[in-house]
């Protein structure tokens, strides 16, 4: 299934001028600490591949000034969120800070973006992917995730050695267990889908009634929805698991974006003590997340035209009209980002 939809999406692959449709890449940010630097990291690395379109920030208020400035200085847009918690239960998330993502749910109230592409704060992007806003409307695309993670003890798959990347190694007891196998599960850190205040409705009312799950809001997506989902290759999502847990299944050199969520490896906090962490392709592949982060080159640098328009005091009315639609015309997407950077 993986590779059919190589093929509807590789001839979208030849990089063209996206067009300026109101689409974007959208990612999360909650808390005063460190994974900001992994938006700033994103920010960077979509620009270093000449992505066309903006990186919005969802951001929770406990976000500081401080780290606001920061994103809008390096051509982000923020987008201020309300917090979304599950229903209150006793449940042990498979990391205690888990609770927080479900306010990933707001994005679905984006609705100025007809399409957007969702990347976690630790991921970046190291090939042009904008192709993958033209994908067909209507349906859920992510990556496959892997069972194999000590994450995942708390599940029978875990139990029994039974991974989705691998269905042919350990087959689904289905008789001894009665059930057939977990549906195609999907990574929540990098998904395409189409943002609707209807389908948001859908999603809050549907969380006030389901008990959460050790991968919290990743665990509910995939509840949500199964019907639609439709596995996209890994190339798109390399959970970094994959490189020990099914090494088979990885072309490395062939991979464009690379999701640091094993333990250990957010690039910002690297020790290299963990487990794994002190692989060469580990080592490599935070050394690479490190020189887009530090690459001066690469920080935003506003138009011309922006930066008049951020601290050129304008008059309402008629003469501000000519500026905005010169900025429009000019693509300076930040426009309205800007002035408040001032
Ligand atoms: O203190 C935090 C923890 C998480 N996140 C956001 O929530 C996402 C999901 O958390 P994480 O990536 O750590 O989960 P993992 O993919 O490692 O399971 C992060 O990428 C960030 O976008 C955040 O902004 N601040
Ligand atoms: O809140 C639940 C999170 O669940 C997912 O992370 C997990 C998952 O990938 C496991 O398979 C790995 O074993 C584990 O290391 C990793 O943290 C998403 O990446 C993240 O965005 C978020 O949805
Ligand atoms: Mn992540």
């Amino acid at each position: 299934m993986a590779g059919e939809i190589v093929d509807k999406v590789s001839p979208l692959g030849k990089m063209k001028q996206a067009p300026m449709t109101a689409a974007a890449y959208v990612t999360f940010l909650a808390g005063d600490g460190d994974y900001v630097k992994g938006v700033v990291g994103l920010a960077k690395g979509l620009r270093k591949v000449g992505s066309a379109y903006p990186l919005v920030v969802a951001m929770l208020p406990d976000v500081p000034e401080s780290h606001r400035r920061l994103l809008v200085s390096q051509g982000c847009i923020v987008r201020a969120i309300e917090p979304v918690y599950p229903p209150e239960s006793q449940t042990q998330f498979a990391m205690a800070y888990y609770v927080i993502n479900y306010s990933k749910l707001r994005i679905w109230e984006f609705v100025e973006y007809k399409k957007i592409v969702y990347l976690d704060a630790d991921i970046q992007v190291y090939e042009n992917i904008d192709y993958l806003f033209d994908l067909p409307d209507g349906r859920f695309y992510a990556v496959m995730d892997c069972f194999c993670e000590k994450t995942w003890s708390h599940t029978p798959q875990y139990e029994i050695g039974y991974c989705q990347q691998c269905p042919d190694k350990v087959a689904w007891p289905a008789r001894e267990l009665g059930r057939p196998p977990p549906s195609l599960y999907f990574n929540a850190g990098m998904f395409v889908h189409e943002p609707s205040l209807a389908t948001c409705e859908s999603l809050l009312a549907t969380l006030k009634i389901t008990p959460p799950t050790p991968f919290a809001e990743q665990d509910f997506l995939n509840m949500f929805f199964e019907d639609i989902y439709e596995p996209i290759p890994l190339i798109y999502n390399l959970v970094l698991a994959m490189l020990w847990r099914h090494p088979e299944n990885v072309e490395l050199e062939k991979v464009k974006v690379v999701h640091y969520c094993a333990a250990g490896s957010k690039p910002w906090r690297y020790t290299g003590k963990e487990a794994n962490m002190d692989r060469e392709d580990i080592k490599s592949l935070v050394k690479k997340w490190w020189g887009v982060y530090n690459d001066e080159s690469l920080d935003y640098k506003p138009t011309a035209l922006v930066m008049v328009a951020a601290t050129t005091e304008v008059d309402e009315g008629l003469k501000q009209a000519p500026l905005l639609a010169a900025l429009s015309k000019a693509g300076a997407a930040n426009y309205v980002a800007a002035p408040s950077a001032a």
